[in-house]
């Protein structure tokens, strides 16, 4: 059985009438990697800034790693990294961590092991001031992860880095997870959290709209699957003829139809195949399936 590091279940938030969480349930077990999704406005700081205990929710019930949110039980267990955490640009970065190791209570000793983790060992005695976005962003990973937390809060914590430093980071929280720590992050970089989490999960208005793996929330959605024809030259017209749902896309054709019907629309392309190059059949897109679940209440 999975064990859950955070358990949410009809958790409410009102602000001066605008509902910023309505309703919203969701668990995130050990060593999963979830994806927290929505627009701008959507409740994603409010959910966790009442993950974090640092404001109340209306109703609902929470657990955070089987304590009440804000307890000394949750904290010491909880690592946030807010999305543009800042530092003392003169410190080096060990001594950031030997400083927050020692707030926390723990043996400063374990700082460069920490910087370690997070592949600044090499820069661990320059200052923060000289650091790389990413290198910062790494600072700020290995000052979450004092204290062994079983659950990590992250605020889009790629944002601004470059693509191969949002990889490394990846791969971090991936060795993270891999050695049982649950991560919820919040992020707009849909590509990307597609091929590097576990679950998506999508706020829309305050309530929660869709979770999933991205195959689930695929089938849920059952958007229309697309078909691009390329015809033999001059045979476009003919194939528009023969298949009166097709439209012209640049120098291709485009066909779309119901997930069930692709097959027997695949056959009636195949049939033509005298006139045809090639076919490419093309899934939605995760920007189309969000799209669809963040539209959902008229928004
Ligand atoms: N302290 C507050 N007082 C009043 N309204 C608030 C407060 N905090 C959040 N809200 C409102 O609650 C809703 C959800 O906001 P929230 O900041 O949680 O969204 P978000 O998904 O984090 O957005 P973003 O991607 O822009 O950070 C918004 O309508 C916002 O205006």
């Amino acid at each position: 059985m999975m064990t859950s590091t955070l358990t949410i279940s009809h958790l409410t938030k009102t602000f001066g009438g605008v509902d910023a969480l309505s309703d919203v349930s969701l668990h995130v077990a050990r060593g999963e990697r979830v994806a927290l999704l929505g627009h701008n406005g959507a409740g994603k700081s409010t959910l966790m800034k009442v993950i974090l205990g640092l404001i109340t929710a209306d109703s609902g019930q929470i657990s955070v790693c089987g304590a009440a949110p804000g307890d000394a039980g949750a904290r010491s267990q909880v690592a946030y990294l807010p999305e543009n955490a800042t530092f003392h640009s003169a410190l080096t970065g060990l001594e950031q961590i030997t400083y927050y190791m020692r707030l926390r209570g723990e043996a400063p000793s374990g700082a460069m092991a920490l910087l370690d983790k997070v592949g600044l060992a090499h820069a661990a005695k320059q200052r923060i001031g000289t650091y790389s976005k990413g290198m910062r962003q790494r600072v700020g990973l290995a000052q979450a992860l004092i204290g062994h937390p079983n659950l990590l809060v992250l605020d889009e914590p790629t944002s601004g880095l470059d693509p191969v430093s949002r990889r490394d980071f990846y791969e971090l929280l991936d060795g993270l997870a891999a050695e049982g720590a649950g991560i919820l992050l919040s992020s707009h970089a849909l590509t990307e959290v597609e091929a590097r989490t576990d679950r998506l999960l999508i706020l829309s208005g305050g309530r929660m709209v869709a979770t999933g793996s991205l195959p689930e929330l695929r089938q849920d959605a059952a958007l229309p699957v697309t078909m691009q024809i390329t015809t033999l030259n001059g045979y476009a017209g003919d194939i528009l003829a023969a298949l009166p749902n097709a439209i012209r896309v640049g120098d291709h054709l485009h066909l779309s139809c119901a997930q069930a019907d692709k097959l027997v629309t695949l056959a009636q392309v195949a049939a033509l195949k005298d006139k045809v190059v090639d076919i490419e059949v093309m899934p939605p897109s995760l920007e189309d399936i969000y799209s669809h679940f963040s539209r959902r209440d008229g928004q």
